[in-house]
């Protein structure tokens, strides 16, 4: 099988030729740019010089779909607005690492990303790629919105409560941090190194456009979920993401059966770790690979819930998850590619 990835010298899009290097069923897969063609992936990777020779080629479709069976897209919101329902339409599949495919609502996706969304019939076809919450109709998809990496996390760490446990919906609060490889490699001053060193800022308040896409997935758990309180801040580190959330269930609980709960849901997911009592999880744990490590505790005193969610946003919030949808896609063991450990310390 052959892949294509568009917006190959981003971080997404490197991070799925680290993987598809080691993956057995992608056989070859070529590297497209808007802005370098004829470049080498390695001049703006030299770490990849030995894995890669391949050369950056002109985005153009139709040749695109004469040479490859799957597309990554892993270009900037509104790009694949603009690309996909063209490359979808020629017969390929299509997995798209950007916001631009995640909302049924049209509207919902203009009002936060503040660009044209994509045509309806193209949004209907898109399977929300949250492998381990959709992945019998993740089987039979041709077209992957992968989700963000936020909202990974989140959905991971509140989904087997929601689903299971009667909480007072207004008690739930996500308080999330992320690395800054999570905003590209686009030179930016909010990441530039002064800005981000020795320093913890909280950005997009209110306003953060992953805000909708939670609510979208957890509304399909209970639809009688309000407006959600998520905020997010960027920690000096280069990867990780960690989500704590905190909510109130209706009903007292105990430790062991809000542990039971979440490792019995996770109990077939490879990718999912609920961690022991006491035991929560740091970012550097998931480091490189494609793991959700949960941690989850029961305040007996507050009645509170705690759930410490993380993931490493570029793996299995972003290239691992859609390597991961892929395989699923083809049928073949869902960690192929994936299975490689944190890299520690
Ligand atoms: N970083 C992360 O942790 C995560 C990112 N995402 C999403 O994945 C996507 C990729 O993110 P990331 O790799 O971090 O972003 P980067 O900014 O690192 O890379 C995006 C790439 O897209 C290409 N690009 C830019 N403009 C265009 C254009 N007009 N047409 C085609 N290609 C273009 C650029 O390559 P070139 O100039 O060579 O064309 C660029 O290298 C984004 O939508 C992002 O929001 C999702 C989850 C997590
Ligand atoms: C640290 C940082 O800046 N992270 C980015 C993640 C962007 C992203 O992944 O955007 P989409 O999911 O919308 O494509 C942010 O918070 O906006």
């Amino acid at each position: 099988m052959k892949a294509a990835i568009i917006g190959a010298t981003g971080y997404g899009g490197a991070e799925l030729v680290r993987i598809l290097h080691q993956h057995d069923y992608i056989k070859q897969y070529s590297v497209y740019t808007s802005s370098q063609v004829g470049m080498k992936f390695s001049e703006s990777y030299p770490q990849f010089n030995q894995i890669t020779n391949e050369q950056l080629k002109e985005i153009d479709i139709d040749k695109i779909s004469e040479e490859v069976d799957v597309v990554f897209m892993a270009t900037p919101s509104g790009i694949s607005n603009e690309l996909t329902p063209k490359i979808f339409e020629r017969g390929l599949t299509v997995i798209d690492l950007s916001g631009d495919l995640r909302f049924k609502d049209q509207d919902v996706y203009e009002t936060w990303y503040k660009k044209k969304a994509s045509p309806k019939d193209v949004l209907q076809k898109a399977v929300y790629g949250l492998t381990e919450i959709n992945r019998e109709i993740v089987k039979d998809a041709k077209l992957i919105a992968n989700p963000g990496c936020y909202p990974t996390a989140t959905i991971l760490g509140l989904y087997p409560l929601l689903k299971n446990v009667k909480v007072d919906l207004d008690s739930i609060i996500i308080d999330a941090k992320s690395g800054a490889s999570g905003a590209g490699r686009k030179a930016s001053l909010a990441t530039s190194y002064c800005e981000v060193n020795e320093n913890f800022r909280i950005y997009k308040v209110n306003e953060h456009q992953h805000i909708p896409e939670i609510e979208q997935a957890l509304k399909t758990v209970n639809p009688e979920l309000g407006p959600i309180k998520f905020n997010t801040h960027l920690v000096p580190m280069t990867r990780g993401i960690m989500a704590t959330i905190y909510c109130k269930p209706l009903n007292k609980m105990t430790e062991k059966s809000l542990r039971d709960l979440y490792q019995d849901f996770y109990q077939n997911d490879t990718f999912v770790r609920v961690r022991e009592v006491g035991n929560y999880p740091s970012t550097k744990e998931v480091y490189g690979s494609n793991y959700c490590d949960i941690g989850i505790t029961y305040d007996e005193r507050t009645g509170w819930v705690t759930i410490v969610s993380v993931i490493d946003n570029l793996m299995k919030g972003a290239a691992g998850q859609a390597v991961q949808n892929l395989n699923v896609m083809l049928g073949i063991d869902e960690g192929t590619g994936l299975y490689g450990p944190p890299l520690f310390p």
